[in-house]
């Protein structure tokens, strides 16, 4: 069977998008996302994305990590297939319904409403998430949100600084996060300008994470450190995040299709 496929990136943080909205496609399974997501023997990219027919919004968008993992949510993805979707639409995650409307050069997407409670991030054991008494070499009290996949948030002087490709992977994998994490180092530059660098669970170290932009920037508002509209720079560019009085976050930011092409099925099953 082949299968068309677009190629699409925010601000750097790269998938493949499979649209199964009106041609079914074989069963998707951990092997063939990991296959399909390998930069040496696949296509490449750092989340497979599968749009699908939904009951409850316009369609259902799955998302799959590099490691072939399936997971809630993906701030990038949301406003790449907002474009490939071509007007507004309400999405069925696993992590939520959102709402896409695509913009000029990219996306605004209503991201839901934040979780802070311990349990719903998920951690292991009853805490205060926004200032955990917890550390690793040198990074402590973090915050931890869950907007619709799980994060926690450094505050550190220097986000160039912070060894995020050793770090990162031994705070991903700790007991503390039952469903493993997200981990995002912040520096505030200003009350309306945060920088960003995230280790992303199942992937590593990407150009850009738009949850960990939500994240972060509404853990820092709950602190008190920013106003509730911030610029995000991430290493491949900004993101606007504002949380609303109505308690929902809304990410503005670019989306851009790199390339279309199709592949065999059974080259990667
Ligand atoms: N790149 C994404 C986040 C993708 C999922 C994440 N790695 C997880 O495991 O939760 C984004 O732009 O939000």
């Amino acid at each position: 069977m082949r299968v068309e496929f677009s190629k699409m990136h925010g601000l750097g943080n790269d998938f493949i998008v499979l649209d199964a909205r009106k041609v079914s496609l074989p069963a998707i399974d951990t092997g063939v996302a990991r296959a399909l997501a390998d930069r040496r023997t696949g296509i490449g990219c750092d989340q497979l994305i599968v749009l699908e027919p939904s009951e409850t919004a316009d369609f259902r968008m799955r998302i799959f990590n590099h490691d072939g993992g399936e997971v809630g949510a993906c701030g990038n993805a949301s406003r790449a297939v907002a474009l490939l979707h071509g007007a507004a639409a309400s999405v069925e995650t696993s992590g939520g319904t959102i709402r896409v409307e695509p913009t000029e050069n990219g996306a605004s997407v209503d991201m839901g409403e934040p979780r802070f409670d311990w349990n719903a991030i998920p951690l292991e054991y009853a805490m205060d998430t926004s200032a955990m008494p917890v550390g690793w070499d040198g990074l402590d009290q973090p915050g931890a949100v869950n907007v619709g996949n799980p994060h926690v948030i450094f505050f550190v002087g220097e986000t160039d600084t912070v060894p995020l490709d050793r770090i990162g992977p031994e705070i991903e994998t700790d007991p503390l996060f039952p469903e493993r994490v997200n981990v995002n180092v912040a520096t505030i530059e200003s009350r309306t300008h945060i920088r960003l660098r995230v280790w992303e669970r199942g992937v590593g170290l990407t150009r850009a994470c738009g949850t960990g932009a939500c994240a972060t920037a509404v853990h820092a508002m709950r602190r008190g450190l920013v106003e509730r509209e911030v610029t995000v720079t991430l290493p491949g560019g900004d993101l606007v995040i504002a949380w609303g009085e109505d308690n929902r976050i809304l990410m503005t930011g670019p989306a851009t299709e790199s390339y279309r092409g199709s592949f065999e099925w059974s080259d990667f099953a």
